[in-house]
């Protein structure tokens, strides 16, 4: 029963292995908190696809999604029809309702010898498979979720003329003008799909966010180094299981079922998301660190040029040069040597002819 396996790995108790039937394919479960589901036949527009909650173990709204993705999936009211990886990403940290334990999982998802060897070596990373990682213990649970990424995109590859999907799934700390919007990782690599602007306008996002440079988050990692068309979702705001709104979330709810049931998404006008780019990428350099707007500013929010943005000890003040640039993600409290914050810029939309 894969219903019970959300909540089963939630309170701790599920196997780390196991497989089983569903309408349409069968499913395994690969690693703790990671279920593969593989169609019996792919729908006319499957693609492999990693979809993942809970990096950031407070953020619940993508949690309950899975949720009802697979309880679709297993009642039938879904045919599997794509090759889908559902990962719950810091099981520790959502079973105490915590962003993270001992650092920030979503700032490891990147490849070192040791990472390397283990995805690729295919007796280690079935021996990391088999065990729950130590709860403070975030860099081992990143080398787990990157060989299971690695392993489900080798087994998986994409049809001629597609590419690999990932959305990585999360809900903002603060407040936002936007409360739905994509941030589209760095990449050197191939541009991101064009059909994607339209589905994720269908999908209600409303604003999207292009990063200037490596961040080593999770969908950084599958659009790096499998130029998967890969995202982070902000999905509204953090609140605990069973306070989110999901009724604004129930276009996102039909994107994730078209994807596991291998059919077209819906699609709409991509001109109705606002566009930004990442002008500078505010760091924290020192325990002596204040950001100088109060906690209730909202992410979005526009600062006139000459603002006083912060101050830090070390790298001195931060101050908003000649044109407007628009916060988000501030966050003082980050560990010394992370992003405090980002500022942006308005951007022209991408082509999508
Ligand atoms: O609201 C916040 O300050 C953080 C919300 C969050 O977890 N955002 C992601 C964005 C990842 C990215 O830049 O692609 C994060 O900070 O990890
Ligand atoms: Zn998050």
């Amino acid at each position: 029963m894969i219903a019970d396996w959300l909540d089963l790995t939630l309170e701790g108790h599920a196997s780390a292995r196991g497989m089983g039937r569903i309408p349409g394919g069968r499913y395994e479960i690969v690693a703790p908190g990671v279920l593969e589901i593989c169609p019996d036949t792919q729908g006319p527009a499957a693609r492999p696809c990693v979809l993942s909650a809970g990096i950031h173990g407070n953020e619940t709204a993508p949690i309950e999604l899975l949720g009802e993705l697979i309880a679709g999936l297993e009642s039938g009211h879904l045919i599997a029809g794509a090759p889908l990886l559902l990962i719950l990403g810091n099981l520790p940290a959502i079973r105490t309702g915590e962003r993270f334990h001992a650092t920030n999982l979503n700032r490891l998802f990147r490849r070192t010898e040791t990472a390397t060897a283990i995805s690729v070596d295919a007796g280690n990373a079935a021996a990391g498979k088999a065990n729950d990682c130590p709860a403070d213990d975030e860099p081992a649970r990143a080398r787990q979720l990157m060989a299971a990424v690695d392993d489900f995109y080798a087994r998986f590859p994409p049809a001629d003329g597609t590419r690999r999907l990932h959305y990585d799934m999360h809900t903002a700390i603060r407040d936002s003008h936007y409360p739905r919007f994509a941030v589209v990782p760095f990449s050197v690599g191939e541009a991101i799909s064009p059909s994607q602007w339209s589905i994720l306008s269908a999908a209600g996002l409303q604003a999207v966010l292009h990063q200037h440079q490596h961040s080593w988050t999770f969908s950084h990692y599958s659009r790096h180094y499998h130029d998967a068309d890969a995202f982070t979702l902000e999905l509204g705001q953090v609140r605990p299981f069973g306070a989110n709104d999901m009724a604004a979330l129930a276009p996102m709810s039909r994107l994730l079922a078209a994807l596991a049931t291998g059919t077209p998404p819906d699609e709409s006008d991509p001109g109705a998301m606002d566009y930004f780019k990442v002008e500078v990428e505010l760091m924290r350099h020192s325990a002596d660190f204040a950001l100088c707007f109060s906690e209730d500013v909202a992410n979005f929010t526009r600062f006139a040029p000459g603002t006083l943005i912060a101050r830090d000890a070390q790298a001195g003040p931060c101050i908003i040069g000649d044109t407007p640039l628009s916060v988000v993600f501030p966050n003082a409290s980050v560990e010394i040597g992370a992003r405090a914050a980002l500022l942006l810029a308005s951007c022209a939309p991408p082509e999508t002819a």
